[in-house]
């Protein structure tokens, strides 16, 4: 496997075309936006979503045909771009192609992991999913970093490993898709909740505590919807949770931080040019949890600040008042 596509060239679709660049590989990527394919091809990296990181040059187009005859893809688009850069995708691509997930989230509305998307708009493809503690900036920089790498046919696994990974870039085969997608959604959601917890000065414990009862909640989801239970305790799970929700280098987690000191969600977003998957995630994932018929009171008082139900002191109060029970999933 030689020729690796790039769809989305943000920060991580920056970042993980920059690795399997290093690792050999001819390395073709999809922008959206002209200025970042440009960048990219003239060897300056991508002064937009990853500034100030030197980076190999590399074939980039904003035309999607640059994807044309790849042998793998990374779709690295945001959640809720999957289907309509999906639908565009699946001119340019032959059957079978492996399509490598590395987005974070679920499509509000219609409640679909991007495996479904996938499906749906590509049904000739053969989905797989990348996930785990891996911040951008850092994998791009070449240190070291070790995520999922979730796909049903072992053999296929084990050739996108050694088409993407180096020795600084350590995937780690698993056949649990569901597992890897629902553990990259949820840390997004619980990461925003970390960060209220911060900017309201709540304290470690308190921090540890959410962390590990927002682990029960991830865990339970999984499992209900099919994952195995031990696929969370691993990297696409428990590790990104604890990557995400130990640093503001984690948008998510800045971003809850921001609400915690009185901010609106509405000003924090406009200041940004990059994605908070967790914001569009909360209200599909409460409706996805109804539907399984799984409690996350946590993941639920996340959506109901973002909302408007309620501010961050009620959200709060309202946790903490939940009755004592039992400490299983
Ligand atoms: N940045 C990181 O450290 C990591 C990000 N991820 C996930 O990767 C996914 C992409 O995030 P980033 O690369 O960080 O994005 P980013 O925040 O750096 O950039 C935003 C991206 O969205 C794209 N975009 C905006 N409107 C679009 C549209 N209408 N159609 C298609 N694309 C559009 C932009 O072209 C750009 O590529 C997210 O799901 C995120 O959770 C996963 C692991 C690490
Ligand atoms: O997924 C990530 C690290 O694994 C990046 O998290 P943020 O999107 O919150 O920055």
């Amino acid at each position: 496997m030689q020729t690796i596509g790039v769809l989305g060239a943000g920060a991580w679709g920056t970042a993980l075309a920059a690795t399997a660049a290093k690792a050999g590989r001819d390395v073709r990527v999809w922008a959206l936006e002209s200025e970042v394919a440009e960048a990219l091809s003239a060897g300056k990296g991508n002064p937009v979503y990853l500034p100030g990181i030197d980076l190999p040059a590399m074939q980039a187009s904003s035309d999607m045909s640059i994807l044309t005859s790849c042998e793998a893809i990374l779709a690295v688009v945001p959640a809720q771009h999957a289907r309509a850069s999906f639908e565009k995708l699946a001119e340019h691509l032959s059957p079978g192609v492996p399509v490598l997930l590395c987005s974070k989230g679920i499509e509000k509305n219609t409640l679909s992991l991007m495996t479904d998307v996938v499906h749906e708009t590509m049904p000739k493809a053969t989905p797989a999913v990348l996930s785990g503690p891996s911040f951008a900036a850092d994998v791009a920089r070449g240190l070291p970093t070790a995520v999922t790498l979730a796909c049903a046919d072992e053999k296929l696994g084990q050739t996108l490993m050694q088409a993407i990974g180096r020795s600084a870039f350590r995937p780690y085969w698993s056949n649990d898709l569901i597992g890897a997608e629902i553990g990259g959604a949820v840390k997004n959601v619980l990461a925003i909740a970390c960060g209220i917890v911060e900017g309201l000065e709540l304290g470690k414990s308190a921090h540890a505590a959410l962390i590990s009862r927002g682990f029960a909640e991830m865990t339970r989801l999984a499992v209900a919807m099919g994952a195995q239970q031990q696929t969370l305790a691993g990297l696409c799970g428990l590790g990104d949770l604890v990557l995400t929700c130990s640093s503001t280098q984690s948008r998510n987690m800045s971003f809850g931080k921001a609400l915690g000191q009185g901010r609106s969600a509405e000003d924090i977003l406009a200041e940004r040019n990059s994605v908070t998957e967790g914001v569009a995630t909360a209200p599909a994932l409460t409706e996805l949890a109804a539907r399984e018929g799984v409690a996350m009171p946590i993941c639920y008082a996340v959506h109901e600040i973002l909302a408007g139900q309620k501010n961050v002191d009620e959200a709060m109060t309202a946790l903490l008042n939940r009755p004592f029970t039992h400490e299983g999933l």
